[in-house]
């Protein structure tokens, strides 16, 4: 019998909704962190569809927070999760997690902006620059004080071909704050183009996916676009 890490069939067990789990674990968003919760799981899927076929890949989950994003990274049919989340009080609900998808999901308390991912996969999944994208995966809804100094880091990182691009060309799923997303996305002669969209298009095939409406997050954040 082929186990589920080769069908890519696993799903979750019936768990508590995130809401219940915030409550549970009284994980209240704290403002002064910029947290804002995805609650809606079928929205939390179509992000994680967004980010294409994740069927055996290696996925790094930058601040996966009450595990929104990551019960749908899980129920894609990854080979590995491994999620890095900096604020303690998230640690036991994301055990849980764990717990209902046994080896699956690998929780790191720590930083994304000094965790070395290039030394967390397997060495078989790295790929030649040239080559197809290795099946290794970032994908993230970080607070907007991290995710712009964070993607500066991971340009430069693709640059050198060094850091999560150790792999190959890592594909990344991002949710960006609607001026960042806009400045990442902005073309030649738009009001938005900067030093930003200049270097990201430099080095990436940058796309804007989806808008999410700010109701979507818990609390309701300015204005963000992934
Ligand atoms: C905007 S919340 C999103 C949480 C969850 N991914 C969601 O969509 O509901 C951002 C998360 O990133 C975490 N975080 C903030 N800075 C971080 C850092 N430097 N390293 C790791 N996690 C961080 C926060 O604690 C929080 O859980």
């Amino acid at each position: 019998m082929a186990s589920s890490r080769t069908l890519g069939t696993f799903r979750l067990p019936p768990l508590p909704t995130i809401r219940e789990i915030i409550k549970l674990f009284r994980l209240q968003a704290v403002k002064q962190l910029s947290q804002n919760f995805l609650l809606d799981l079928r929205l939390t899927d179509k992000i994680v569809r967004k980010a294409g076929n994740l069927t055996n890949a290696y996925v790094y989950e930058v601040g996966p927070g009450p595990g929104g994003i990551t019960r749908s990274i899980l129920n894609a049919g990854v080979a590995e999760l491994l999620v890095v989340e900096k604020d303690s009080r998230f640690i036991p609900g994301l055990q849980m997690l764990s717990d209902a998808a046994p080896g699956k999901l690998r929780i790191v308390h720590g930083d994304v902006l000094t965790f070395k991912i290039e030394r967390a996969f397997p060495e078989s999944l790295k790929r030649q620059w040239e080559d197809d994208p290795p099946n290794v995966h970032i994908i993230g809804n970080l607070p907007f004080s991290v995710s712009t100094p964070l993607i500066i880091k991971w340009l430069e990182n693709v640059s050198q071909r060094n850091g999560p691009f150790a792999y190959g060309r890592t594909r990344m799923m991002l949710t960006f704050q609607k001026e960042v997303a806009e400045r990442l996305t902005a073309t030649t002669g738009s009001k938005q183009r900067s030093r930003l969209s200049i270097m990201a298009q430099y080095l990436c095939d940058v796309q804007h996916i989806l808008t999410i409406p700010g109701q979507a997050f818990v609390p309701k954040p300015e204005n963000v676009i992934p």
